[in-house]
């Protein structure tokens, strides 16, 4: 697993900006290595504002939109269309703007989908669709060798729905579980766990906004995973924490990286 690398942008403006260009490039550049590109999507403001800024520039013409596979790194158990799903979110922020393949955006299950209200099976159907996706030389397991998989931090800590100290975050068998009575609302909801994230190629961690900086501070620290569940994010070539200013203030000075811009 790769150690934590820090940028720090100005601001969360810049950050958004500057973390789509980013991934703009990452996506070309996985099409142009091999065919077509699979990305993590996250909910919350970090992610939906990147999305945004990707949404406004112009260089997202460079990507082969048709060979692009979306995932999902969470999702709040609603229904279809509810406006706090994550898919609901990002349709609005950029999906809807663009010309994917809708057989490649893999939205996890809504509460009022084939699955009902039964959230464990909603899981366990979206790990079946993880490991169906799996079957390329690169993969190694049951969920495919994301190139990126991104995750908003929590001012607690979490990442995707993996809390500190819930089951979810424990777990070390399952890529997909559904998460009981999380602290934030909706308190349902399905979440890749872990070993699930671990598989990445880069996962990248978006922390803007001066709410983040005592999560960040404790996470680059050295905190452990199960009390601060983004310690665990890690990618197997790359860790990219992606930071504003304001979620940066709190970083031990050691942790602080030369000015980025
Ligand atoms: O509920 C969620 O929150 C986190 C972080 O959101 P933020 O608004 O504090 O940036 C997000 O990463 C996760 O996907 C989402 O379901």
């Amino acid at each position: 697993m790769s150690a934590p690398q820090l940028v720090v942008h100005r601001d969360k403006e810049l950050m958004a900006q500057a973390a789509a260009a980013r991934l703009i490039t990452k996506i070309v550049d996985a099409q142009a290595t091999r065919g077509s590109a699979s990305v993590v999507l996250t909910g919350g403001r970090n992610g939906n504002a990147l999305l945004g800024a990707l949404a406004a520039s112009a260089a997202r013409d460079a990507i082969d939109w048709s060979r692009l596979d979306l995932w999902w790194g969470d999702e709040r158990f609603l229904p279809e269309g509810d406006p706090e799903r994550n898919v609901t979110q990002a349709r609005k922020a950029l999906l809807d703007a663009v010309p994917l393949n809708p057989e490649r955006v893999h939205a996890m299950p809504a509460s009022d989908g084939p699955y009902g209200n039964d959230v464990e099976a909603a899981a366990a159907a979206y790990a079946e669709e993880l490991a169906t996706a799996a079957r390329r030389p690169e993969d190694h397991g049951p969920v495919p060798t994301f190139d990126v998989l991104m995750l908003g931090v929590g001012p607690d800590t979490h990442v995707a729905s993996l809390f500190p100290e819930h089951p979810a975050v424990h777990e070390t068998e399952r890529m997909v579980v559904g998460v009981h009575g999380a602290p934030k609302p909706p308190p349902t909801r399905i979440s890749l766990t872990l070993p699930a994230i671990r598989a990445a190629r880069e996962v990248w961690l978006l922390a803007a906004g001066e709410d983040k900086a005592k999560a960040a501070a404790l996470v680059l620290s050295g905190a452990g995973e199960i009390q601060a569940p983004a310690a665990g994010a890690r990618g197997h070539s790359r860790t990219l924490w992606l930071l504003d200013a304001a979620a940066a203030a709190q970083l031990p000075r050691a942790l602080y990286p030369p000015a980025s811009p």
